[in-house]
């Protein structure tokens, strides 16, 4: 075995720079190793050296593998992180900026949560550590279940004030290991915040906790007459608390916008304990800065998302689901066009999916048929129409349809018939993440790209990588919302070169984001500027270190590191 590499170019681009780095000997690390394939996405390893300003990334092969943040092993009770893994020598350490947990921090947990809501059980943690991909790993030893407002400023103060790290979580369904431990964070999960503090039929307005779950909201909206403005595939786990910090998108963004638009108040607790209560419910307030729309998308960097003040649509009793498919690309433009312009404000989702994406999801999905089995063509579209008036829906459905046929756009098509038809479809869909996450690695890239150009990446893509991936392309195509997504049988560091920073590059070539809406988490960082000029990076920073000037709240996400 090799010896333990020595670390410790790193610090972070906010909060005070570490002392050092902890190593311990490799030779102490326990078996059961990931392959180190399996969290090489953590940090980049472009071998790319980029100057921003005052911020400088060197990412060599040597840097990354120094920093490489791999897997853990137990050892006298207490979890290591082992950098690399068996075969590259490994190095095992914590970030000593923060305090390591004592007997007195868990004693001070269990007296402000309750012994039972103070979790150290291993299946649990084990769960709480690894995000849904299964790529990034942490090592907490403690998961904390707060039922109230209080207590987490009370955990919070206190982890300030000892320069414990923290992670808030939620329903854990993050795609870029933003919910997860990196090193040895508690773990403040909001599950047990989940009660439904009131809702006003007048203003559609709906006051939460933060730990309820997306598909709960929306089944109790539904026996008010009214429904949640997003929905993700996600939504039987996923919590609002998660998807208002995320910003999540999802499908009905088309219709019902953003949560910038749609949450209209916050209660948050800062890093220091301190509780800002910001839950209005007025749709129209100007007084002063808009603050909560920095906890919204802000990933849990800056504060815990406590409770949240929601305008919700009325549930409209119409709904038609269309499952189209088309020639090539340019077609499925048109369609979107066409789409607009006769649908207009009952069209509430434009998904596409491209025939790898389609194949995958059959595959993985069982007994699920084919809805166009006679089509076998490159790209499929599902329109959803959602109305209050069914003859008037339908007719417009209809005129749509015809004209999309008539010109040539849709060669083939189905309507669904009744409700298990629309949930087939729409099982296509979102069974297509968790197909490529069971078909083997997956490097997911969620792009913003001008519509007109989004798909010549994924073509790109193929030509650039050809026998040695699948490439599929699929998306929310109404919101200009790529879902690339590469699947390889398995983590390989000259794959990943090959496609970044590649993909990065032309998604800011050609003025898109490198993130559309889930986020920068822990897999992204160092993105960041492909999307954000340096001065912008700086005011986050800035922003980030008023704040939270211990760095204690969701370290390593977001906020790009200087690596030295
Ligand atoms: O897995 C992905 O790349 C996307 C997941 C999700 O945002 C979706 O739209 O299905
Ligand atoms: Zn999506």
């Amino acid at each position: 075995m090799r010896p333990a590499i020595k670390l410790v170019r790193k610090w972070w681009s906010y909060g005070p720079k570490p002392q050092k780095l902890r190593i311990w000997d490799p030779q102490a690390v326990g078996s059961g190793l990931l392959p180190r394939s399996s969290h090489a996405r953590g940090l980049h390893q472009t071998g790319d050296h980029l100057q921003h300003s005052n911020l400088t990334y060197k990412h060599s092969n040597q840097v990354f593998k120094d920093i490489d943040i791999g897997n853990t092993s137990r050892r006298s009770g207490f979890q290591m992180r082992n950098f690399g893994s068996s075969t590259m020598g490994s190095t095992i350490l914590r970030d000593e900026r923060f305090a390591i947990l004592e007997e007195c921090d868990i004693h001070y947990f269990q007296k402000v949560v309750g012994e039972r809501a103070v979790i150290n059980d291993k299946d649990e943690l084990e769960a709480a550590n690894v995000d849904w991909l299964g790529k990034f790993k942490g090592a907490s030893q403690v998961l904390l279940r707060p039922r109230t407002t209080k207590q987490v400023a009370s955990i919070l103060q206190y982890c300030n004030s000892r320069g414990i790290a923290v992670v808030p979580q939620g329903g854990n369904t993050s795609l870029v290991g933003g919910s997860v431990p990196v090193f040895d964070e508690v773990i403040v999960n909001l599950g047990a915040m989940n009660k439904i503090l009131s809702f006003d039929e007048v203003s559609g307005v709906l006051v939460c906790e933060a730990g309820c779950i997306l598909e709960n909201l929306d089944k109790y909206l539904a026996e008010h007459g009214f429904t949640m403005p997003l929905d993700l595939g996600a939504k039987g786990s996923c919590q609002i608390g998660g998807n208002v910090s995320t910003n999540a998108g999802g499908l009905r963004f088309l219709r019902y916008g953003s949560l910038h638009g749609n949450v209209l108040g916050l209660e948050v607790v800062l890093p220091d304990g301190t509780i800002v209560d910001m839950l209005g419910t007025l749709r129209k307030d100007n007084t002063g800065y808009d603050l909560k729309q920095l906890f919204i998308g802000g990933e849990g960097t800056l504060g815990v998302v406590t409770k949240v003040s929601l305008l919700t649509p009325a549930k409209l009793s119409s709904v038609n689901v269309a499952f189209l498919a088309c020639q090539d690309y340019l077609s499925c433009q048109e369609v979107l066009v066409l789409a607009k312009k006769k649908l207009g404000e009952v069209l509430s989702a434009f998904e596409f999916l491209d025939r790898s994406s389609l194949d995958m999801a059959l595959d993985h999905l069982e007994g699920m048929r084919d809805p166009l089995p006679s089509a076998k063509q490159k790209f499929y579209l599902l329109i959803e129409t959602t109305g209050s008036n069914e003859n008037h829906d339908k007719e417009k459905l209809d005129v749509f349809l015809e004209d999309a046929v008539r010109t040539g756009h849709v060669v083939d098509g189905v309507v669904a018939q009744d409700n298990s038809q629309s949930s087939a479809f729409w099982r296509i869909r979102e069974g297509i993440a968790e197909a490529l996450n069971k078909a083997g690695a997956v490097y997911k890239y969620d792009l913003s790209i001008p519509v007109k150009d989004l798909y010549q990446l994924v073509e790109e893509m193929r030509a650039k990588l050809g026998d040695s991936a699948i490439v599929i392309g699929y998306g929310h195509l109404g919101d200009g919302n790529l879902h690339l997504n590469i699947s390889a049988p398995k983590y390989d560091e000259k794959l990943l070169l090959q496609i970044e920073p590649f993909v990065y590059e032309w998604t800011s070539q050609h003025k898109g984001s490198v993130s559309a809406e889930h986020g920068l988490g822990f897999m992204k960082p160092h993105a960041i500027h492909y999307s954000k000029t340096p001065e912008t990076v700086q005011l986050m920073v800035k922003m980030k270190n008023l704040l939270d000037p211990n760095g204690i709240l969701n370290p390593y996400k977001v906020l790009p590191s200087i690596h030295i």
